[in-house]
C-alpha cells in the first residue's frame, strides 16, 4: 500500500470523526430523525393553509385547528389524539390530513413517521384477519418505539373489519404505558364517508331555509354524525367500543361542497399546475359535474376529486 495515500486517507477520516464529534447535530440535519428538527408543529401554517387551501369546511377547519393546536402545546398528554373525519366524497379528508402532516413533520406525507393504511387496499382479505391484526399492531408498536410522535391515517375506516378496528383500540387509550412504549404521543386520523348522508341533509336543511352556510356549526352536525356512525350497523365503528370507550376525541364533520366550491377548487388546481386560472374553463368544468338531490342539485357528487384530471379536458 502506498505510504502518502494510506495517511492521507487517515488522515480524512481522522477528520470526519473529529469534526463529527464535535458536531454530532450535523448528520441529523441530513437524514430525517425523530427530533425537533424534523417534527415540530407549525401552527400557523397550518392557520394559513386551512384558511387558504381548504374549501368551503369553516366547521372542520376550526375542530382541526383547535384539536391539533391543543394536542402538540401539551408536553404530556394522557392519550394519544384521535380524529375521526367524515363525510361525502371528495370533500377534503385526506386533504386536511396532508395539510397536518406537512405542519408538523418537515416532509409532510413522505416523512418516515407519517403512516397511511387503505383498508380495501392493505387489508383486503377477511381470511386474513388474524396476521393483519398482528402486523398491524407490531407495525404500530415499532413505530411508536421508534418515534413517539407517529401520525398514524386509517383511510376507509368504515370498510375496515371491526376485529381490526378492535386490535388497535389498546393503543387509543389512556394508559401509562403498553409493554413498555408509551403511545400518548402519538397521532391516529381515522377517515370515512360513514355519516356522510346525514351531514349532507343538515347542509341542505340549511339550504332549503335560504340560511348561510357559515351559519352551520359544529353541534348543528353532532347529532347527524352520532346517529349514523354509532347507530349505522354497516359501519365498522358500530361493532367496535372505540365510540363508547371515548377513545375518539373528535369527530369531524365534513360538508358536501356546491358548484361555487368546485369552482373554487378548479381556481387552486390551475394555480397549482402553475397556469393562469382560466375563469371560462373552470366554470365549464364545474357546470359539467354531476350534482344532487336530483331537484335541487346543490352538492357535487364527486366532490373536488376528479377536478384535477378533468380539468386538463378543458384547458
Ligand atoms: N375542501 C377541499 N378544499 C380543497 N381541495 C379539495 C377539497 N376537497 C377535495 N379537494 C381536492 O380533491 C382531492 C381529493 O379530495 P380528498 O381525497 O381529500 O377527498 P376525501 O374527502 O378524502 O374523499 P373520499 O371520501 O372519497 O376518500 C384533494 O387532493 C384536493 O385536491
Amino acid at each position: 500500500i502506498e505510504p502518502i495515500s494510506t495517511s492521507l486517507a487517515v488522515g480524512i477520516a481522522a477528520a470526519i470523526t473529529g469534526f463529527l464529534a464535535r458536531y454530532p447535530n450535523i448528520l441529523y440535519h441530513f437524514q430525517e430523525c425523530c427530533r425537533p428538527e424534523w417534527i415540530s408543529y407549525n401552527k400557523t401554517g397550518l392557520e394559513v393553509d386551512l384558511q387558504s387551501k381548504l374549501i368551503g369546511q369553516h366547521v372542520a377547519s376550526r375542530v382541526i385547528l383547535k384539536a391539533v393546536t391543543g394536542f402538540m402545546n401539551n408536553e404530556d398528554p394522557k392519550k394519544p389524539l384521535v380524529l375521526s373525519l367524515h363525510g361525502w366524497t371528495g370533500t377534503g379528508k385526506n386533504f386536511v390530513s396532508q395539510l397536518i402532516a406537512k405542519n408538523i413533520y418537515q416532509r409532510g406525507m413522505t416523512s418516515g413517521f407519517v403512516h397511511l393504511f387503505t383498508a380495501t387496499a392493505h387489508f383486503p382479505h377477511e381470511v386474513d384477519l388474524d396476521s393483519y391484526k398482528s402486523q398491524l399492531q407490531q407495525w404500530i408498536k415499532g413505530n411508536v418505539s421508534a418515534c413517539p410522535r407517529s401520525m398514524f391515517i386509517f383511510d376507509e375506516m368504515d370498510k375496515m373489519h371491526p376485529g381490526l378496528i378492535d386490535s388497535i383500540k389498546p393503543y387509543l387509550d389512556f394508559y401509562e404505558t403498553l409493554d413498555g412504549v408509551s403511545y400518548r404521543k402519538a397521532i391516529f386520523i381515522f377517515l370515512s364517508n360513514a355519516g356522510g348522508e346525514n351531514i349532507v341533509q343538515v347542509a341542505l336543511d340549511f339550504w332549503k331555509a335560504g340560511r348561510d352556510r357559515e351559519e352551520i356549526e359544529l353541534k348543528h352536525l353532532e347529532t347527524a354524525l352520532s346517529l349514523s356512525v354509532f347507530n349505522n350497523k354497516n359501519s365498522g365503528f358500530w361493532h367496535t367500543s372505540l365510540i363508547d370507550k371515548n377513545m375518539v376525541d373528535f369527530f369531524v364533520p365534513f360538508l358536501p361542497l356546491e358548484y361555487k366550491h368546485v369552482v373554487q377548487c378548479g381556481r387552486a388546481e390551475m394555480i397549482s399546475k402553475g397556469l393562469e386560472p382560466n375563469e371560462e374553463a373552470v366554470e365549464q368544468m364545474a357546470h359539467d359535474m354531476n350534482y344532487f338531490p336530483r331537484n335541487e342539485r346543490v352538492f357535487s357528487m364527486q366532490g373536488c376529486k376528479v377536478i384535477s384530471s378533468r380539468l386538463d379536458f378543458y384547458i
